[in-house]
């Protein structure tokens, strides 16, 4: 049985602009099964669809179309069964400010049914570096600290299924790294964990598969190292003030005076280094390195070809 299943899902938002009545696509017949204990990118620009898929998930949005289930449970029509099994970071830093952590994390854990749950709420502060902040008013914590107690909140009730929204938006390299761990062990444990990040450094480092979303469709869903593999092997790149010739800029990713070409092998290399020395082009700071995800999600999102409708 699938950890988190998405069967054909569609999701139309009443359009803000357009006729009375009208609608916006957000989500396009979007299946996904995510197997329990996998770590699992949901990756896709901005307005892509990842956060309406998880308020779906979560229960928040309802889908127009198709159905959602967690560990089996539809997120409809078995609401509570499905919430228990989840436990979703989300990516909004929301709390009631006249409590501490520990009151927070106390409230949470009876709000899913949970007694006597302080040796695990000590566990999560312990491993999240909260331990003596515990006592805090969380109107005197930082942002960093507040996302901190979040993760905690969604975890109190030792969910199986575990889902971020961005939890590292805007946090310093500290705490990533502290989540990361922190989060990494759960997965180690058996958990399964759905991560949603513009970070592809972090996804290339952590998720075993990944699904590319654009505007509301899945546009690449393979295991990480897969995606890796079919993407070009090396990316040359230089810098330059000078402008390219047309054929090499139509290929190349341009970043201000940094030139990046996709190339599948040496001779590939040796040809646009050719192309350049023969069009005149002065180059510096020549370097060739392995293409990452990067690389990988920009190629896809270039591309509007879409798989598994
Ligand atoms: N409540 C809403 N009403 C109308 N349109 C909405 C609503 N929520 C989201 N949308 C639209 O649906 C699309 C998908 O939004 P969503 O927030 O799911 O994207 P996202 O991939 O999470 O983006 P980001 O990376 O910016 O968080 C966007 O075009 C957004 O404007």
């Amino acid at each position: 049985m699938p950890a988190i299943s998405f069967q054909s899902v569609s999701k139309a938002y009443p359009s803000p602009r357009g006729p009375q009545g009208s609608t916006f696509q957000a989500l396009d017949h979007v299946s996904l099964d995510i197997e329990e204990g996998e770590f699992f990118g949901l990756l896709g620009p901005n307005g892509a669809g990842k956060t309406t898929m998880i308020s779906i998930l979560a229960g928040l949005t309802r889908a127009s179309s198709g159905r959602v289930t967690v560990l089996g449970s539809d997120v409809q029509t078995d609401y509570a069964d499905a919430r228990r099994k989840l436990g979703v970071v989300p990516q909004e830093l929301v709390f009631d400010p006249f409590f501490n952590v520990r009151e927070m994390l106390r409230i949470q854990s009876g709000y899913f049914g949970v007694k006597n749950n302080d040796a695990w709420v000590d566990e999560l502060l312990g491993g999240l570096g909260l331990t003596d902040k515990a006592n805090a008013n969380m109107r005197q914590l930082s942002g960093g600290m507040k996302r901190r107690v979040l993760v905690a909140q969604a975890l109190v009730h030792k969910p199986p299924v575990i889902v971020l929204d961005e939890p590292t938006a805007g946090v310093d390299v500290e705490l990533r790294q502290t989540l990361w761990q922190f989060v990494a062990n759960l997965n180690k444990q058996g958990s399964t964990v759905l991560l949603t990040t513009h970070y592809l450094e972090e996804a290339e480092a952590l998720c075993g598969r990944i699904a590319m979303l654009k505007t509301g469709r899945i546009v690449a869903l393979d295991k990480t190292s897969d995606l890796l593999k079919a993407a070009s092997s090396n990316v040359l790149r230089f810098k330059t003030g000078d402008a390219l010739p047309i054929e090499l800029a139509a290929r190349a990713r341009i970043t201000g005076r940094i030139v990046q070409l996709p190339a599948h092998n040496a001779l590939e290399i040796e040809q646009y280094l050719a192309a350049v020395r023969q069009a005149g082009v002065t180059v510096e700071d020549v370097e060739i390195r392995k293409a990452d995800l990067e690389d990988v999600f920009l190629d896809v999102m270039g591309n509007t070809e879409e798989v598994g409708a």
